[in-house]
């Protein structure tokens, strides 16, 4: 008995405390639903358990797909890049998606000799008209590689260790694509919520060799139902998840120097002829300070000026230079602080030297003179550059070099990659949607950012199709791509898969 009151008043009191305790029970109840279905990182609809059981499976099939050595820049992988095309082909086929595979013209070799292009892959899943419809673009071709290298394993089998996946294309970009299939395949469980349609080729890393013509031949065709655009082939700057906005272009340049009909003895000639390499080591010296300016006059002419308040974008970046160094092992880099390297990686030009073909360059000392040696280089352009007045600078510039230098032999300036730079408005409908997928995942804020790299067919979505264009990549900022021991994380790999399905599942409260 409580002191004071009557028994009839305690047993109400009894009754009345049971009723609050059970509504305060469904109450309860009510609050966990609606926490786990609006706020909890993993969303209460199974597709995130879904990809936690199938991870096994996703990273088999990563290592099936690397195994093929399908690198765009040999013709003799040709047969290769098909037949990673084909398998990409079955297993959209697998998913419900219907497929044509688009036939791009031919490729001209240095030879004259022409070969096919791999076909395009030109897919489908959903056509239901109330819904957006969103276009993937991904590619499965890959650069070169060879343990001879300096790979510590085969670059063609993938190698599992301290929770990476090792393999030339895990990460640029057969891990990237894969991510983005599988969380289609888990999200399909329960329905798309949105159309997708993909848009997968096989010569991105040689500059996506007759895809420009085939997004202006498909305009009002595939592509004529797009709402957005966006590009599954991107790094993180830093372990945080990262939205890419920009990438620059790429203008690569073949000089190639011819001196004598054939390799001459050092020793019968050296000291008689104007050597070929000499010439283009001079030529190649000429292009890029010590401080990595580009000396070709009139190049920063058009670059975009710094805008009132961007700087502010780059403060509060997530990104280490000890951490950029821990990686890469360069002691000083060419800038000092965080803001001034991200802007040279980002929104100013670079010129790199990449090799020349016809020199010398096994292990020994074969004592030989090069008769004909092509140097490669190319420059990351930015908005507002364009390719042809890059091209006409160049060209002028070394003509001019070469021609002080009064050397009898011959130079030829080609420009073999014209990839235009893009930027977009990082508050476009999609880049929010992708914002919300971020957080939902990953319980954090995404990093927006801009691609050092390039994706050469980004810019001509953009303006051919007038939808936009966002890169919503998983890569890690480690993961060498193009480099010796390229890897993904099994973390980026799978909570990458969610990253992509959280998205559609976003998108479709999207309003464009
Ligand atoms: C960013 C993307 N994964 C990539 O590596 N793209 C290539 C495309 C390209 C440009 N010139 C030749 N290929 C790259 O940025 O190097
Ligand atoms: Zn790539
Ligand atoms: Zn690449």
């Amino acid at each position: 008995m409580i002191a004071g009151t009557s028994a009839q008043e305690q047993a109400q009191t009894f009754i009345t405390g049971k009723q609050y305790s059970s509504a305060m029970f469904r109450l309860f109840i009510i609050f966990l639903l609606t926490y786990q279905v609006l706020l909890s990182p993993v969303p209460n609809n199974g597709v995130f358990q879904y990809i936690d059981a199938h991870q096994d499976e996703f990273i088999q099939r990563l290592k099936d797909w690397v195994a093929i050595e399908s690198d765009s820049s040999d013709p003799s992988k040709r047969d290769l890049v098909n037949k990673m095309m084909e398998m990409t082909k079955d297993y959209i086929l697998k998913l419900g998606g219907s497929v044509e595979m688009a036939e791009i013209g031919e490729q001209e070799l240095s030879s004259g000799e022409k070969i096919p292009l791999p076909p395009v892959i030109l897919a489908e899943l959903g056509n239901d008209k109330s819904k957006p419809t969103v276009c993937f673009y991904g590619h499965m071709d890959v650069q070169p590689a060879k343990q001879t290298d300096g790979w510590l394993t085969e670059p063609y089998t993938v190698v599992e260790k301290d929770d990476n996946l090792y393999g030339r294309g895990t990460s640029d970009d057969k891990g990237q694509v894969l991510a983005l299939l599988h969380a289609l395949e888990s999200v399909n469980v329960m329905g798309l919520p949105v159309n997708v349609k993909l848009a997968i080729e096989g010569m991105e890393e040689v500059g996506s060799d007759g895809l420009e013509k085939l997004v202006e031949d498909k305009k009002d065709t595939f592509f004529s139902n797009v709402d957005y655009i966006v590009v599954t082939d991107t790094p993180w700057l830093s372990k945080k998840p990262g939205i890419t906005y920009g990438a620059r272009g790429n203008c690569y340049f073949f000089i190639e120097v011819q001196g004598a009909r054939r390799d001459l003895h050092s020793g019968g000639f050296g000291g008689t002829v104007h050597e070929a390499m000499s010439d283009l080591i001079y030529l190649l010296n000429t292009l890029a300070d010590g401080k990595g300016r580009i000396l070709v006059p009139g190049i920063y002419e058009a670059v975009a000026p710094v805008g009132e308040n961007e700087t502010d974008l780059y403060k509060n970046l997530e990104f280490s230079l000890e951490e950029m160094q821990a990686d890469t092992g360069v002691k000083q880099f060419l800038h000092d602080t965080k803001e001034d390297l991200l802007m040279h990686r980002w929104r100013y030009p670079s010129l790199s030297i990449h090799g020349i073909e016809g020199a010398f360059s096994g292990t020994g000392t074969k004592t030989v003179i090069p008769a004909k040696v092509i140097g490669k280089f190319s420059i990351r352009q930015v908005p507002n550059m364009e390719p042809s007045v890059v091209n006409k600078q160049v060209t002028d510039y070394l003509e001019a070099k070469f021609s002080e230098r009064k050397s009898p032999n011959k130079i030829k300036v080609t420009m073999v990659i014209g990839a235009k730079p893009w930027l977009a408005d990082m508050n476009e409908p999609q880049y929010l949607a992708a914002r919300r997928a971020v957080k939902r995942v990953f319980n954090l804020e995404a990093d927006m950012i801009r691609a050092g790299g390039t994706i050469p067919i980004a810019k001509t979505l953009e303006d051919v199709l007038g939808k936009s264009v966002m890169l919503l990549g998983i890569g890690g900022p480690d993961d060498a791509p193009h480099g010796q021991n390229e890897k993904i994380s099994k973390y980026n790999y799978i909570e990458g898969t969610k990253l992509y399905a959280s998205y559609l599942q976003e998108l479709s409260s999207t309003s464009s």
